[in-house]
């Protein structure tokens, strides 16, 4: 157990004594987690960290000065597109996908340590399920997909094959997360191929620099952003599991996005055949404000530039044929081939700015009392994953189509955009087009046709419920034989045990 006077000097070291000023009040079991939980602390690297947090929040707020001069749109020959491609080059792609899936090469990577304040849950946002017939959640669905596209790359190359699931979480996720998937039976996957792993917490720091006492027995930590990936991968040994296991592509994206299409043999295939160490998926912008990054050249380095770090001017300049200049907007799918990924956690990771964030962080004040601040107070120092993209030798962005692959469960449900409602119903969206396009057709509660169909609906609720297992389709495919020239009543719910069941 770490003694008090040991810790207390190095709390010294790093200007942060004031963290210990009550303990002489605290029970011993509070006083010990307290001194558990700051004995970690590195004195030079908790000063810096202070001090750089304080130092950030001291410099003037918004995009930094210039940036907008520093930027320009990617390169086309680092794009590729997957809607703009044709149907042959798409099959290229894919095939190649599916055949390092099948050679046991591709895994992949969730980042799922954030605390879901937007969303306004207490629980990790994989574990949220937004009403669809199923009751299926995040994570179910993400289980489901990797089992459907293991299957694929196995039918396909006469194998059995495996994705392994890596899953970041944090100090907040991990006990629910790895609870969440022990009742659930890992959703059908095979425990050993799940390997859950922590990010780090940092402290968060007050205006003056000084860590922050959340409770007189607690600091107030926060996980170390999604960019906290490369310092947990070294920390856990996860790239040699990855090795050992034979991976050599991974496909890193993260939790709230209904539509992700996990281990998308399409992109790894694309990234694969064009010699990527690294990439991003990207779709097109819907509008200026929309809070995706952007990705695009920095100093002439591919990079992403944040929607809380781009001047609202930048965001909306146009092209001459009307688009958004910088419309390839981040969604959070990113492919790192294993030996880029080593080369940031050897070399670069200790070159990544931190980004700050401005926020209300309960306290104790100086006699004690909790305080609940009503102006933001502390500052929160994180990464961001695709800090790195500048260090790679071959950079590509994908873009796909956003109703096929984007919609992200950020918000609560009063929020417009991006909450349990429009993920849903975008995901029911896709699948009645899916059903469509394999020739069902859906009729009333009188058995008459059901109109509007003709054109697939976009926002409102569709005109027919209709929800596809992952584990039988995947992307679309297969769908023909249990739906062509049929007739089905909404809402139509097609999973593994119903498919040939007898609908009207
Ligand atoms: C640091 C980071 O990864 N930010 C990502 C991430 O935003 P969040 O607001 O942090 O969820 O997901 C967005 C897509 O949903 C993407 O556009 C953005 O760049």
């Amino acid at each position: 157990m770490a003694s008090e006077p040991a810790v207390r000097a190095r709390l010294r070291r790093a200007g942060q004594e004031h963290l210990l000023r009550f303990s002489a009040e605290l029970a011993p079991g509070a006083r010990a987690a307290l001194l558990a939980a700051l004995a970690p602390l590195e004195p030079g690297a908790l000063r810096e960290h202070c001090l750089r947090a304080a130092a950030a929040r001291a410099r003037a707020p918004g995009p930094p000065p210039g940036l907008a001069a520093r930027l320009r749109p990617l390169p086309p020959e680092r794009l590729g597109s997957a809607a703009r491609s044709d149907p042959a080059t798409r099959r290229l792609w894919e095939e190649e996908g599916l055949r390092q899936i099948a050679l046991n090469k591709v895994a992949v990577l969730l980042l799922a340590g954030g605390q879901g304040t937007r969303l306004g849950v207490a629980y990790p946002k994989g574990m949220y399920q937004v009403g669809l017939p199923s009751g299926k959640t995040l994570y179910q669905l993400q289980a489901e997909r990797i089992r459907r596209v293991e299957q694929l790359a196995g039918g396909r190359h006469g194998t059995r094959c495996t994705v392994p699931w890596y899953i970041m979480t944090s100090e907040f996720t991990l006990g629910p997360t790895a609870q969440f998937f022990q009742e659930h039976g890992y959703f059908g996957l095979d425990p050993g191929n799940v390997v859950m792993f922590e990010q780090r917490m940092l402290p968060a720091v007050a205006f003056d620099g000084r860590a922050i006492l959340e409770r007189k027995d607690k600091v107030a930590m926060a996980p170390d952003g999604n960019g906290g990936l490369y310092c947990a991968l070294a920390d856990h040994g996860i790239l040699e599991d990855m090795a050992r296991r034979g991976v050599e592509f991974v496909h890193v994206y993260c939790v709230d996005n209904i539509l992700v299409r996990l281990a998308d043999p399409v992109f790894i295939g694309f990234c694969v055949l064009r010699g990527a160490d690294c990439g991003a998926k990207v779709v097109e912008k819907a509008y200026p404000e929309e809070p995706v990054g952007v990705v695009c050249l920095v100093d002439g380095a591919p990079q992403v530039v944040e929607y809380s770090e781009i001047s609202p001017e930048t965001a909306s300049l146009r092209t001459p044929g009307g688009g958004l200049l910088y419309g390839a907007g981040n969604i959070c799918n990113h492919f790192f081939t294993r030996s880029f990924l080593q080369a940031v956690t050897r070399e670069f990771e200790p070159l990544l700015q931190p980004h700050v964030a401005v926020k209300k962080v309960p306290y104790v004040d100086e006699q004690g009392n909790q305080v609940q601040p009503l102006e933001p107070n502390g500052i929160k120092m994180e990464k961001f994953v695709f800090d790195v993209f500048p260090f790679a030798e071959n950079f590509m962005a994908f873009e796909v189509l956003r109703e096929e692959e984007f919609s992200p469960l950020k918000n609560a449900e009063a929020a417009d955009r991006d909450n349990p409602t429009t993920a849903r119903r975008a995901l029911l969206a896709q699948h009645l087009r899916w059903a469509l396009q394999a020739g069902a057709r859906f009729l009333d509660a009188h058995g008459a046709p059901l109109p509007g169909l003709a054109s697939p609906p976009s926002g409102g609720e569709p005109p027919a419920v209709c929800e596809i297992s992952p584990l039988v389709s995947y992307a679309g495919e297969g769908l023909e034989v249990h739906l062509r020239g049929r007739e089905f009543q909404s809402p139509l719910i097609l999973d593994e045990h119903l498919i040939g069941a007898s609908q009207p």
